[in-house]
């Protein structure tokens, strides 16, 4: 099954994993406003979709999993259309980065500026031995607008990320997973598979603890470790008398798989 959000955004479902397919392969997925429009509307779907335990983005682009900012469009812009487009710009960013289950990207591939932003958007990256990935803005007199400055350290420290952005420099496949930029990289093509294989895995653990250990994991990152653990037991509590609970203990205990209620 599958859904079209606008022109360059398709959603399909493999069971309990659904699969964000960025689609303007000719253009490399370089994100104009409609796409961008079409992202956020997908993910704000996606959010309120108690069937989706695990979240793929991919890309039906052959050359490149994003190219960023479709700066064609954009050398078309007026100061008023930037200014309008950047509410659009972070709806998008925003609706991956706040998905409330664990998404995974699959980079095939240029990952670069906007393009690996959203990468980083994810919790998990997946990528193939053709992956390049890098934030260049700088070298267009802009700076990475979506989430880079943030999202980049968070991954690989601070002074990685300033070199990264500072130098905007292609990184590629391997020594991308030595800098910890990417978690997994397999043969090239084997992205969108290995990413729709490690989903479907996580995908058969309980929905409400998967979201649940993502709010504690991303909400207490940067905390002090006192109110890191607060955040965590606020986060057990909140499965602690759920049916998936429920449904995990007996499941063990009758030595069966679980059939997760998911509430
Ligand atoms: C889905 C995300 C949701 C959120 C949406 C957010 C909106 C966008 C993000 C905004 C966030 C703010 C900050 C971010 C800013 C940016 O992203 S700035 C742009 C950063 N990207 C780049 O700098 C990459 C630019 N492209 C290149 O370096 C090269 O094209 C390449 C990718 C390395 C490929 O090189 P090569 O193989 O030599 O091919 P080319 O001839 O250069 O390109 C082929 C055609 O593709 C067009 N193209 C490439 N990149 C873009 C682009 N970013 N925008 C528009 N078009 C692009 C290129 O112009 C060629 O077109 P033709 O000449 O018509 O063939």
């Amino acid at each position: 099954m599958s859904e079209r959000f606008g022109e360059f955004v398709e959603v399909r479902r493999h069971g309990f994993v659904a699969e964000l397919v960025l689609d303007r392969p000719k253009a490399m997925n370089a994100v104009s406003s409609a796409m961008a429009v079409s992202v956020g509307e997908a993910c704000a779907s996606l959010a309120l979709d108690a069937g989706a335990r695990v979240v793929v983005v991919s890309s039906s682009a052959s050359r490149a999993f994003c190219v960023g900012a479709d700066l064609k469009e954009r050398n078309s812009f007026s100061d008023a259309e930037l200014l309008r487009q950047r509410p659009v710009t972070r709806g998008a960013y925003g609706g991956v980065l706040e998905l409330p289950m664990p998404v995974i990207a699959a980079v095939h591939g240029f990952a670069l500026g906007g393009g690996f932003e959203l990468a980083l958007a994810c919790d998990l990256i997946v990528a193939d031995e053709t992956a390049v990935v890098g934030l260049p803005e700088v070298s267009v007199g802009v700076i990475p607008g979506g989430g880079g400055t943030q999202l980049l350290p968070r991954r690989v420290g601070a002074a990685r990320a300033a070199e990264l952005i500072f130098s905007a420099r292609r990184v590629e496949a391997r020594e991308a997973l030595e800098m910890g930029l990417v978690d997994q990289v397999v043969g090239v093509g084997g992205d969108r598979e290995a990413a729709l294989e490690l989903a479907g895995r996580i995908a058969a653990n309980s929905p409400v603890g998967l979201r649940a250990a993502k709010r504690a994991l991303r909400v207490g990152y940067g905390l002090d470790l006192r109110a890191g653990l607060e955040v965590e037991d606020a986060a057990w509590r909140s499965v602690a008398f759920s049916g998936d609970r429920a449904e995990g203990v007996a499941a063990f205990n009758e030595k069966r798989a679980p059939q997760w209620p998911g509430e």
